[in-house]
């Protein structure tokens, strides 16, 4: 390899993702390696299952999705040898060029923040992938560390505002017209400022209805990416996507998994699902 390309800076994680949406389309398919699923696929709920069924997945799907978004709990509930195993599709989905996006929804003071934001966004750290899922429960400031890191190492963050699932209106609703939800998805605007898209996305559920209008998030300003979860399985589609988003789609990344990974294990039609439902959300 030539050594002047491994220290080349990476370009900006916006920059990666509007380049691989363009190449292979607007879909982000989540690694969700569910007992069920991996029993339907004729496979062990057992490390080796796993890595069978993630790297299955990765050369299935990975030519055809703009990310793969691992969901890391359903590695970590296997311990170290999980792990073991999302290190290695991380790092085989880096060496395939498909960007990764660890779905690790994770949030703390800012000092132990730093420790989260280097496990899933230091350079050469064994768990980083290009993006993090984050919680802001804590206040979007504490996410300060990882903002920083990633800005730096070429990588981006997904930051929750609106959750697919109904409970969430209990915290992301409150406050009304000054709403939880709607100062998550102004900060983060805030942080996305130049021409180039930003590096700070929201996860908007594309289950939430009206709910971004009817809060006043300017989701179309964010100039970032927007995650969107609830597709398939949680009962959204093209439809609801158009009503949730409305001016604000051409930022949407829709996400699905279980709707896609369940047409598994033949990788013919593991790919075709992700085409159909890509070419079907367009
Ligand atoms: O951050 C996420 O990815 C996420 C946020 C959200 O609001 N809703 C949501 O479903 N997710 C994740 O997206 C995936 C959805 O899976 P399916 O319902 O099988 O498509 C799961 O891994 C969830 O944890």
């Amino acid at each position: 390899m030539d050594p002047e390309a491994s220290t080349a800076p990476r370009a900006s994680f916006g920059e990666r993702l509007a380049a691989a949406r363009s190449a292979r389309g607007s879909l982000c398919v989540g690694i969700d390696p569910h007992p069920a699923l991996l029993a339907a696929w004729g496979l062990e709920d057992t490390p080796a299952g796993l890595e069978h069924f993630a790297l299955a997945v990765l050369d299935a799907v990975g030519p055809v999705a703009a990310a793969l978004k691992p969901q890391v709990a359903l590695f970590e509930r296997h311990g170290a040898r999980g792990l073991a195993v999302l290190e290695l599709l991380l790092a085989r989905a880096a060496d395939a060029g498909v960007l990764t996006i660890a779905d690790a929804k994770r949030g703390d003071i800012g000092s132990t923040m730093q420790a989260y934001a280097e496990a899933w966004l230091g350079e050469g750290r064994p768990l980083a992938a290009d993006a993090v899922t984050l919680n802001p429960y804590l206040g979007f400031e504490s996410l300060r560390p990882a903002l920083e890191l990633a800005a730096a190492t070429g990588r981006g963050v997904f930051v929750l505002a609106l959750t697919s699932n109904p409970e969430g209106l209990s915290v992301q609703h409150a406050g009304g017209a000054e709403s939880v939800a709607r100062s998550i998805a102004a900060a983060a605007t805030a942080e996305n400022i130049g021409p180039a898209p930003g590096h700070v996305g929201l996860v908007v559920g594309a289950t939430i209805g009206d709910a971004a209008q009817r809060l006043g998030l300017d989701l179309p300003a964010l100039n970032g990416p927007i995650l969107a979860p609830g597709i398939g399985a949680q009962g959204a589609g093209r439809e609801a996507l158009a009503g949730a988003f409305g001016d604000a789609l051409p930022l949407v990344l829709p996400t699905a998994s279980r709707s896609v990974l369940a047409a598994g294990p033949d990788a013919g039609r593991l790919r075709t699902a992700a085409e159909r439902t890509r070419d079907h959300l367009a």
